[in-house]
């Protein structure tokens, strides 16, 4: 496809170029060809999308989801992590199929294109559903495959064999939209011995490793009382933050931290000196009570930092303006001063910073990168007026004002309207699976 997109305030995130407040774009296939000011150059588009009243802007990047616990969005609310996970969540899971597990992702690709997120990175089972989901929905998604090891050889020895199989039947696969990464998932569900193991195969295979780490002050604890240490040096004793493949001096390998808010300054000095990008998901921090993380303190030490909203079932939407928005509420009042994580960081976080552990061709929009870009309609009341953009993104506008969506060089959504999926289908098909699902968990726990 060859579209034209004119008439647009066009916010570029690329730093020499910034924005534009009346040009254009043109894609060609997937890629951006051309982008400027004025009146744009006649050609023989198949598509021609007058972007008069809109925002474009890079897609957001969502970079710690669950999307198969889409289907447990408001399953258990209002607990600490651990009796979440032990009490209610593993056990719901334990009943999960691969069909619930299709139609939780897809629904959660559904809510990302509405939301404007046209990328993330994902962990947890039956992934080969999730893959199929980001083929058909037309997004772009980092997969891994959610590795418990629980300190069990054998155990560790199927889970890798999983992990591995994901990274190597879907890496690359529609068109470059699906990537994959390993995820062992935390390091106190994981020995290090395999934590390691995992490193060195994702440096043999040349792709990264996803994990939940320090989210909780009691993985600190235990973590401090079973090995002297916190989850980041103990990790950190095997080589495990390097992101440099061995003999290299460039950070190539990303290791992308979910969480980390119980980082010590030492912590924050491993992630910065050895490359580790944060994802940060403040509202399941919240929901769950698990703390806050010093995001404001990691940005200024060097880390790189992107958001992320955790799965359905601790946040309880895909919505990344909420994430946004919170994110930099949240490090304001921890921090007691206002300019602590200003609007231009946040948007930089959701979509430049994201997008450097997913598609490095993405999140800024410039010639030459991939076509994932964003609409957001600014003919509504909440977008009247608008002083700077970044503020009005991150304070005032909402999921709701996107309009259309292009991933790929392809049209998702156009105002409004979902090109790539039959919504209904999608929502009854996961409502479906939602209460089966839970009616299975009620008969288990009776027959207990
Ligand atoms: C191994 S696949 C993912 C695994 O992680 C669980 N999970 C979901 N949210 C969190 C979180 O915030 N911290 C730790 N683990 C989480 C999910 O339920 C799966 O079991
Ligand atoms: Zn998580």
């Amino acid at each position: 496809m060859f579209i034209l997109i004119k008439n647009a305030r066009i916010l570029t995130l690329d730093d020499s170029c910034g924005e534009i407040q009346n040009g254009y774009i043109v894609i060609d296939n997937e890629f951006i060809s051309k982008i400027g000011a004025g009146t744009p150059i006649s050609g023989n588009y198949d598509k021609i999308i007058d972007a008069a009243g809109s925002l474009v802007m890079p897609g957001l990047s969502n970079t710690h989801t669950h999307l198969g616990m889409t289907l447990l969005r408001g399953y258990a609310d209002d607990m600490i992590l651990k009796d979440w996970l032990e009490k209610e969540i593993w056990p719901a899971e334990a009943e999960l199929t691969a069909e619930d597990v299709y139609w939780g992702s897809l629904l959660g690709c559904l809510e990302m294109i509405r939301f404007g997120t046209t990328a993330f990175c994902d962990m947890y089972f039956f992934m080969d559903e999730t893959a199929k989901a980001v083929e058909k929905s037309g997004i772009r998604g980092c997969l891994s495959y959610g590795m418990i090891e629980l300190f069990d050889e054998e155990r560790g020895n199927a889970e890798f064999i999983k992990g591995e199989r994901l990274v190597r039947e879907w890496q690359g696969k529609a068109n470059g939209r699906i990537t994959t990464m390993y995820g062992p998932h935390a390091p106190n569900t994981c020995s290090k011995e395999f934590i390691a193991k995992v490193k060195k195969a994702a440096e043999r295979d040349g792709v990264g490793v996803h994990i939940h780490v320090l989210e909780t002050e009691d993985e600190l604890n235990t973590m401090k009382k079973n090995y002297g240490v916190c989850s980041v040096h103990h990790l950190d004793s095997v080589g495990f933050w390097d992101t440099r493949l061995p003999g290299s001096d460039k950070s190539s390998l990303p290791i992308l931290a979910a969480h980390s808010v119980w980082m010590s300054e030492g912590d924050i000095k491993i992630f910065a000196e050895k490359g580790v990008t944060v994802s940060h998901n403040p509202i399941s921090n919240m929901k769950l009570a698990s703390g806050i993380a010093p995001i404001q303190k990691m940005i200024q030490a060097g880390v790189l930092v992107t958001l992320g909203t955790d799965g359905c079932a601790s946040n309880n939407n895909l919505n990344m303006f909420e994430e946004m928005k919170t994110a930099a509420l949240l490090q304001k009042l921890d921090t007691k001063d206002p300019t602590a994580l200003p609007a231009k960081t946040v948007v930089e976080m959701a979509t430049k910073n994201g997008a450097q552990v997913i598609d490095k061709k993405t999140g800024v929009l410039k010639p030459g990168n991939k076509a994932d870009l964003i609409l957001i309609d600014l003919k509504k009341a909440n977008a009247i007026p608008i002083f700077d953009i970044y503020s009005h993104l991150v304070y005032s506008a909402s999921g709701s004002d996107v309009k259309t969506m292009i991933v790929d060089g392809k049209i998702l959504m156009e105002d409004y309207k979902i090109l790539v999926l039959d919504e209904y289908e999608v929502m009854k098909n996961a409502h479906e699976c939602a209460q089966n699902l839970v009616k299975r968990v009620k008969d288990k726990n009776k027959m207990l």
